[in-house]
């Protein structure tokens, strides 16, 4: 009896320092947070409560100057996350940088961020990432043009590596097959939805002739044949008129020719109707993995505004740095 007795007494107690160390365990833990888990949504609420307001002003007092910002500063997200991760690193100026690259050439929206930066140095030096503001200004731009308000998670740091031999394996272009887009989504671990949804960028902005000029040919007499047959005739025929043979390369047409300025669904409509500008948008309703998809949100523009809200969090999350990774830069062209 007694040794039943102490037998007891020696497991209340084991389980006593049990519990101890484990609720030690848990303190350390947030201590020090894995990398991911320091970002959150508010992240500058005591830091600097009014930053996500300053962006959202700058972005919107630019836009109702510029109306081609906010396709600009949607697509600089896409191009800075899918190489290095959500980082700036798409801002870093030099030789050889990411920037310099010329797939990289069309990219605009620069300004907005630098001048969101200038002020946001004035009121909390030093604290607010570039990473963070081309996120919170892409997010508000979809905004500004009528999309879906998105929350997202804010402490991203800014990266100090940006290459351009980085570009041109992550980027996707729109030669590319349906399986290449794939297969480059999936590396970031983004899904065939995050590839139709995020596609639907392409509702807004406008595009270069050579992006999509080598989907038709047209001879002496004007007639326009199709080498890309996915292409409605008539539209290729618009486009041509648009994008003459020998035009200025600087001349763009609109990616969404009914609504370009407005976050539609309007994009899943014209894939529907044979009009997708990019042979990468075409193929989004020519394959069966995809069509469904296409037209679920071409009829119902509040089913594409739920999956862009989560899809867009996926696209400003990717290979974030946070906690001692990275640097906060002063200024958002050079790093410190
Ligand atoms: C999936 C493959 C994609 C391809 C092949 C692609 C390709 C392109 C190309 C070639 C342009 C025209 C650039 C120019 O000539 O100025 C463009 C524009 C644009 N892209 Fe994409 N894109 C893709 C996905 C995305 C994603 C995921 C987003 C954002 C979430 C995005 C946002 C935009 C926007 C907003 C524009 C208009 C830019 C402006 O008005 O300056 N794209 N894209
Ligand atoms: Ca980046
Ligand atoms: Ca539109």
């Amino acid at each position: 009896m007694e040794k039943l007795q102490m037998y007891v007494n020696q497991t209340l107690c084991l389980y006593k320092y049990y519990k101890l160390f484990f609720l030690g365990f848990l303190c350390l833990l947030t201590l020090f947070p894995t990398s991911s888990s320091n970002i959150s949504f508010d992240f500058y609420a005591l830091s600097c409560p009014t930053a996500e307001f300053m962006v959202k002003n700058t972005v919107r007092s630019a836009s109702s100057m510029d109306p081609t910002l906010p396709g600009k500063l949607l697509r600089l997200l896409f191009h800075d996350c899918f190489v290095e991760g959500c980082d700036a690193s798409i801002l870093l100026e030099g030789n050889g940088t990411e920037r310099s690259d010329p797939a990289n050439k069309s990219l605009g929206g620069f300004s907005v961020i630098e001048s969101a930066k200038r002020v946001l140095e004035i009121f909390c030096p030093r604290t607010v990432s570039c990473a963070d503001i081309i996120a919170l200004a892409a997010r508000d731009a979809v905004e500004f043009a009528g999309g879906p308000n998105v929350q997202i998670p804010t402490g991203r740091r800014d990266g100090k590596i940006s290459l351009a031999s980085n570009v041109r394996p992550n980027i996707v272009d729109t030669s590319f097959s349906i399986d290449q887009m794939i297969n480059i989504f999936s590396a970031k671990g983004l899904s065939l939805d995050d590839l139709v949804i995020l596609s639907g960028a392409h509702t807004i902005g406008s595009a270069h002739c050579n992006a999509f000029s080598d989907r038709f040919q047209v001879d002496s007499k004007g007639n326009v044949s199709l080498i890309d047959t996915s292409l409605d005739r008539e539209y290729a025929a618009e486009l041509t008129k648009q994008c003459p043979a020998g035009a200025n390369p600087s001349i763009t047409v609109k990616n969404d020719p009914q609504t370009p300025q407005l976050f539609d669904n309007q994009y899943y409509k014209d894939l529907s109707a044979h009009k997708g500008l990019f042979q990468s948008d075409s193929v989004l309703f020519s394959d069966g993995r995809t069509r469904k998809r296409v037209m679920d949100f071409a009829d119902d523009q509040n089913i594409f505004f739920q999956g862009w809200s989560q899809s867009f969090v996926r696209l400003a999350d990717l290979g974030i740095k946070s906690g001692d990774e990275g640097e906060i830069r002063g200024s958002c062209s050079v790093t410190n």
